[in-house]
């Protein structure tokens, strides 16, 4: 059996596969196990560390999520994050209590002893670098043996460390993408504290797969879902590898796509796709189903089971379907469902928590695991064409996440016209490959405005424009501010129905990408 190097203990948290992703990025193979885990089937992997996660429980709490008390006992180091921390903090004897100051996004870290006399935990990290916070609880008092190790302006204990019992905790989140230098403080962790030296190889990722997939199928066909997105199309690829003729791609026009967006996936897939695509008009049943509907949740579950209806319906035609492929990745997951732990339900992605249980398809989800970026990489391995490698990500829910409320043809039509004036600007200006996505978003909201000196009382659109590595963590765009009025004009002029356009300034988290 292969020795696992690091051991995370999952208390939750939307990030804990970020964790382990991190970790692959530097070859360091992890396993995540759920935070109640026996020490003994700990000790069975022989892990160099232990990293406990943060999660969306609080430490005070009656039913608060704990670990095996052994777990400090086992004489490897520990690093605890956010909640993970809270927990090291009560565990050794401290105290948590929720802070008046919640913390979510932007901190800038003070790394105490710098530059000369700085923990372990820090080695080449730079000082004042910006770290993302997400919590509402803060250690009040240290437990005994520790000490502060960096400080940020809203925590004092920013990051702690006992380093004769190897016991570390940051109140930040070191894995996610816009912690700057937080992969160093999991590699130094990992490296220098844990002494992990094997190397764990990404690279056979995409082999084994792909025989894993051939083993699978046998003789059998997979129906696989193909959008014209980045993951849906890495998978078709790796099952025309595996599987040649077997494989029945399926692209559903369900109505909620953009403007021309059908045509360009039937033209790209003609050209690029060895197996010939389908297309499965079902725009009158989507549209009928959610019409009336405004629930954001009940909108993406009727959503997701209309897919599979549509897809069951176009397997019938076929014989010897057994399987579904789905471009699934890892962040649809945690936001879709507990995974590994007690994580919060977020939004029901259409293809995971929107899944109906009558599905009588076996799934083939061999991106499960990863990040788009991750996925991008195999995708350029594969050989695909920059253009679909490089595509903004577009939800399989479509237009309906972007429409407050509920979801009508004519609503659907204003939205697809403002949105190809934001993109085509996009473009133009070279923002497009600079972002990780943009879309417009028809708020519901009406104002009043004046045109020609008459009064209009007519639609808002909010325009979102995010920068992202792996869509887990997000900034707005800092768009220049006459490329924002070019897209505001023209949208408004454009576009009969709309008289406001407005900004998205939030960052993810708080708010998430989309809006619903
Ligand atoms: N219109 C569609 N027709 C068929 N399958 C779809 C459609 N939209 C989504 N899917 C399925 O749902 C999965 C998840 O959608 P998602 O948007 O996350 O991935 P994608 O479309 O492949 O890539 P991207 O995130 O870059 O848009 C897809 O990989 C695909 O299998
Ligand atoms: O195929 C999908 N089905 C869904 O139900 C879904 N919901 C969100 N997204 C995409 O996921 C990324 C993160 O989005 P959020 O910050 O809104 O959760 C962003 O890129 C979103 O566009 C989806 N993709
Ligand atoms: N992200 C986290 O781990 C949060 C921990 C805890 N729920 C808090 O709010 O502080
Ligand atoms: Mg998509």
């Amino acid at each position: 059996m292969t020795n696992v190097s690091i051991i995370v203990l999952d208390f939750g948290s939307q990030y804990t596969q970020l964790i382990a992703r991190r970790l692959r990025e530097d070859k360091i193979y992890c396993e995540i196990l759920p935070y109640h885990t026996k020490v003994e089937d700990i000790q069975a992997k022989n892990p160099k560390g232990i990293i406990l996660s943060g999660g969306p429980s609080s430490v005070y709490n009656e039913d608060a999520y704990e670990v095996d008390k052994d777990v400090y006992k086992m004489g490897i180091p520990v690093l605890g994050i956010c909640y993970g921390m809270q927990r090291i903090a009560v565990d050794f004897g401290g105290s948590v209590i929720r802070s008046d100051h919640h913390e979510y996004g932007k901190a800038e870290l003070d790394i105490v002893g710098y530059p000369d006399n700085i923990s372990a935990l820090f080695k080449d990290c730079d000082n004042h670098r910006i770290v993302w916070m997400s919590h509402s609880d803060r250690v009040e008092t240290l437990p005994d043996g520790f000490k502060v190790i960096a400080t940020s302006e809203n925590s004092p204990y920013a990051a702690i460390a006992n380093d004769e019992k190897r016991v570390y905790a940051l109140q930040f989140h070191p894995e996610v993408q816009h912690s700057e230098e937080g992969y160093l403080m999991l590699r130094n962790f990992a490296k220098n504290i844990c002494g992990v030296t094997e190397k764990w190889k990404m690279e056979h990722f995409l082999k084994q797969q792909i025989e894993s997939i051939r083993e699978r199928v046998g003789d059998a066909k997979v129906l696989c879902g193909l959008s014209g997105g980045v993951d849906s199309s890495v998978v078709a690829a790796m099952l025309y590898e595996a599987i040649g003729d077997q494989l029945i791609p399926v692209f559903v026009d369900n109505g909620l796509l953009r403007k021309g967006e059908r045509e360009q996936v039937e033209e790209v897939f003609k050209i690029n796709l060895k197996a010939p695509l389908i297309t499965v008009d079902a725009v009158d049943n989507f549209l009928g189903k959610l019409a009336g509907v405004s629930d954001p949740e009940q909108k993406r579950k009727i959503i997701g089971h209309t897919f599979i209806e549509e897809f069951e319906k176009e397997a019938k035609k076929h014989d010897g379907i057994k399987f579904l492929a789905q471009g699934t990745l890892y962040p649809d997951v945690i936001e879709s469902i507990s995974v590994n732990g007690p994580s919060e339900v977020i939004k029901s992605h259409h293809n995971v928590g929107g899944l109906p249980d009558w599905m009588d398809f076996e799934l083939i989800e061999p991106l499960r695991e990863l990040f788009k970026d991750e996925v991008r990489k195999i995708g350029f391995e594969l050989g695909l064409p920059e253009g679909m490698i490089n595509r903004h990500p577009f939800p399989g829910p479509g237009l309906a996440i972007r429409i407050m409320g509920d979801v009508n043809v004519p609503d659907l039509d204003l939205l697809r016209e403002a949105d190809v004036i934001l993109l085509d600007e996009l473009k133009a200006s070279g923002y497009y490959a600079k972002t990780w996505q943009a879309f417009a978003v028809l708020l519901n909201v009406k104002s009043v405005g004046v045109m020609g000196d008459n009064r209009t009382y007519d639609n808002t659109v909010c325009v979102r424009v995010v920068e992202a590595v792996d869509g887990m963590t997000a900034t707005f765009a800092h768009l220049p501010h006459d490329l924002l009025e070019r897209i505001s004009r023209r949208i408004i002029n454009e576009v009969d129905g709309i008289n406001r356009v407005v900004y998205d300034i939030s960052s993810k988290p708080p708010a998430t990408i989309e809006w619903e």
